[in-house]
């Protein structure tokens, strides 16, 4: 059966990655391609093709940023498609960022050095303003254009006998402390792509509490440091090429990535909702690789209740059960009691 896929912000980085990756796991594929953009959208839809011939790569315009173009293009999608098998909830914006240099040199020489290459935790922040909608511009775009488009696809979503996923792309820079339900579009703050990305991560959660049970089923995903428009856009290339020895040294030779299971989940389908890199393979994170998890969330979703996966060298094949216990769950603590570990490489 012809699956429907749709992924938003899918002209570029991750989410071009993404659906390359997912036309060469699944030739039967239906692509929708949801971008902002036509010229960006139309040259991404033809480089599918020219690796994809034949693939059934679809456009449509969408600007998650803006609530107009959501109710329309929610109302496009329904016309279309009488089903939606995968929802991408991928783009997503960090406007004007800067980096804090002496919290950078500070960390560098702390014992705080790998989470703070991991996380990105007090070296970052973003000028936000408010769109044409009035709401923040991150926010509108990273969540609740997302959210709003969700909310009008229920039709397709939530059908009886079917299940459906939502795949957001989130982020280890997803922070509980950049978040405030006082101020959830983060008017105050200085970090409001902390504080949309740890939104997201709640917002999943919520959906699957309320809505697995209509057979929708909600999953986050990190894809480590890329380097996209949206990194490039953090620094100069030149600044990239410099530190890059920097990555690589405080970079270890290993990648772990979690999958695991909702704690409500009692009928032993997989519903991975949280993914960790530990120990960040920074400077290796192309789109490809960094889109491997979003891929990892379309045919594993059959897959059994906990899925842990381990690529690494050997230090941290043992080390990883060390850290597990620790894993994050949406900025929660959460204990992981069994898992399966497959090494990779
Ligand atoms: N790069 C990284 O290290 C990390 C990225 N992420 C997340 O990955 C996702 C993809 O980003 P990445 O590939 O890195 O960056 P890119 O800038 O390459 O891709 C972002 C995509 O989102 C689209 N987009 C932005 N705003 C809108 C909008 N209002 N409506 C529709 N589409 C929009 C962009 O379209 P356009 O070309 O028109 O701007 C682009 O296609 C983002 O959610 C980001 O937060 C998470 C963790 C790390
Ligand atoms: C010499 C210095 C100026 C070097 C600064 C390094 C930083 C630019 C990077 C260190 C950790 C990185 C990081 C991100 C951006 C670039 C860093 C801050 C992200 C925030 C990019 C987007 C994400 O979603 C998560 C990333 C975490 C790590």
């Amino acid at each position: 059966m012809e699956k429907v896929v749709l992924v938003t912000g899918a002209n570029s980085g991750i989410g071009l990655a993404l659906c390359e990756r997912l036309l060469t796991e699944d030739r039967q594929l239906r692509l929708c391609l949801a971008c902002r953009n036509t010229q960006r959208a139309e040259a991404a839809r033809a480089a599918l093709l020219t690796s994809h011939s034949g693939a059934r790569v679809d456009l449509l315009h969408l600007d998650v940023g803006s609530v107009l173009s959501v109710l329309s293009a929610a109302q496009e999608i329904k016309a279309r498609y009488n089903r939606l098998d995968f929802l991408y909830l991928n783009a997503g914006i960090m406007p004007n960022p800067a980096v804090d240099i002496r919290a950078f040199f500070t960390g560098f020489f702390s014992r705080n050095i790998i989470n703070m290459f991991a996380t990105a935790e007090g070296l970052l922040t973003q000028q936000d303003r408010p769109n044409s909608d009035g709401l923040q511009e991150v926010f509108a775009t990273n969540l609740f254009g997302h959210f709003l488009l969700i909310r009008e696809l229920e039709p397709l979503l939530c059908q009886p006998g079917h299940a459906s996923r939502l795949i957001w792309t989130s982020s280890s820079n997803a922070r509980r402390s950049a978040f405030s339900i006082e101020d959830i579009q983060h008017r105050k703050g200085k970090e409001p792509y902390s504080s949309s990305k740890y939104a997201s991560d709640l917002l999943s959660l919520a959906l699957n509490r309320h809505k697995n049970n209509q057979g929708l089923f909600s999953s986050v995903t990190c894809p480590g440091l890329v380097m996209t428009n949206l990194t490039y856009g953090i620094l100069p290339s030149f600044l990239w090429t410099l530190i890059m020895p920097i990555m690589w040294l405080v970079s270890s030779a290993a990648s772990t990535r979690v999958l695991f299971s909702s704690d409500n989940d009692s009928n032993g389908v997989c519903f991975p909702i949280d993914q960790i890199r530990i120990f960040t393979n920074t400077f290796t994170l192309t789109p490809y690789n960094g889109a491997e998890a979003l891929v990892g969330c379309h045919p594993r979703c059959d897959a059994p209740s906990v899925v842990f996966t381990v690529k690494c060298r050997k230090l941290s094949f043992f080390a990883a059960p060390l850290v597990l216990p620790k894993a994050r769950v949406a900025g929660s603590e959460s204990k992981i009691s069994q898992f399966d570990i497959r090494i990779w490489e």
